[in-house]
């Protein structure tokens, strides 16, 4: 089992500047904004642009992608359902450490599993984890399909995926919910608009 501990007779080293100097430092909170919804219905985009509409106020922000991470940390782990308990746990650990940083870290990725998204809330100080779910139908993820994935999953080349063959379990209470629905069109930027909103009205953009 992953949770297994075998590191052993470690200690915890303090340091002399902490997470509340560095805060100071740089006039916000550090927390981690979780990011989490199907293939398609735009991760990614949201964090880019909740990351510029930060970075304008004068904020520091990093974003650890599902996908990006992928291609390094985190390239020996598969779909399997124990894989993307690795890929979400390394994410989670790796969040924590940049909102330890002061930072405002944006982590955008499926995390399918409830669990999985819990553990992750669990590792950070009450508030700091702040989970926003894209509520986007499969059927609008499926038309848009930018990568080609669904179309693959469906005639069966791609085994696993998400919303397909695999399961999507939404959060039952997360801090926020941005909606998608038929023809009403949401932009990125408004989107962006109301993480900020919330993060201003918790005061993670003062020290
Ligand atoms: N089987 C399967 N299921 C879902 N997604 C798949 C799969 N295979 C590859 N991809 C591509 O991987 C991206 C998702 O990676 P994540 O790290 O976010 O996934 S997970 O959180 O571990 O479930 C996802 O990117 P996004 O479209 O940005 O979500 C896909 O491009
Ligand atoms: N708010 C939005 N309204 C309309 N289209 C969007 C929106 N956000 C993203 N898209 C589009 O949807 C597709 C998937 O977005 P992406 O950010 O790559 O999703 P994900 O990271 O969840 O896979 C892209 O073509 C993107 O341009």
């Amino acid at each position: 089992m992953l949770t297994v501990r075998k590191s052993t007779n470690i200690a915890w080293h303090k340091s002399s500047v902490e997470k509340f100097d560095r805060q100071e430092l740089l006039q916000q909170k550090g927390c981690v904004i979780w990011i989490t919804g199907l293939s398609g219905s735009g991760k990614s985009t949201l964090a880019c642009t909740l990351s510029r509409g930060l970075h304008l106020r004068g904020k520091l922000t990093y974003i650890l992608d599902g996908d990006n991470v992928r291609h390094g940390l985190n390239s020996d782990l598969s779909f399997k359902v124990e894989d993307r308990a690795e890929n979400i746990r390394r994410i989670g650990e790796v969040a924590k450490l940049f909102a330890d940083a002061g930072i405002i870290c944006i982590a955008s990725l499926i995390s399918p599993y409830r669990k999985d998204r819990d553990a992750c809330r669990a590792l950070l100080p009450e508030g700091d984890f702040i989970e926003v779910f894209l509520d986007v139908p499969l059927q609008v993820c499926e038309a848009r399909d930018p990568k080609g994935l669904y179309k693959l999953a469906r005639c069966g080349k791609i085994k696993g995926f998400t919303g397909i063959d695999d399961p999507y379990e939404p959060p039952l209470n997360c801090e926020i919910v941005l909606q998608q629905k038929g023809g009403d069109c949401v932009s990125p930027s408004d989107m962006a608009e109301t993480v900020i909103s919330y993060l201003e009205e918790k005061g993670y953009l003062q020290a």
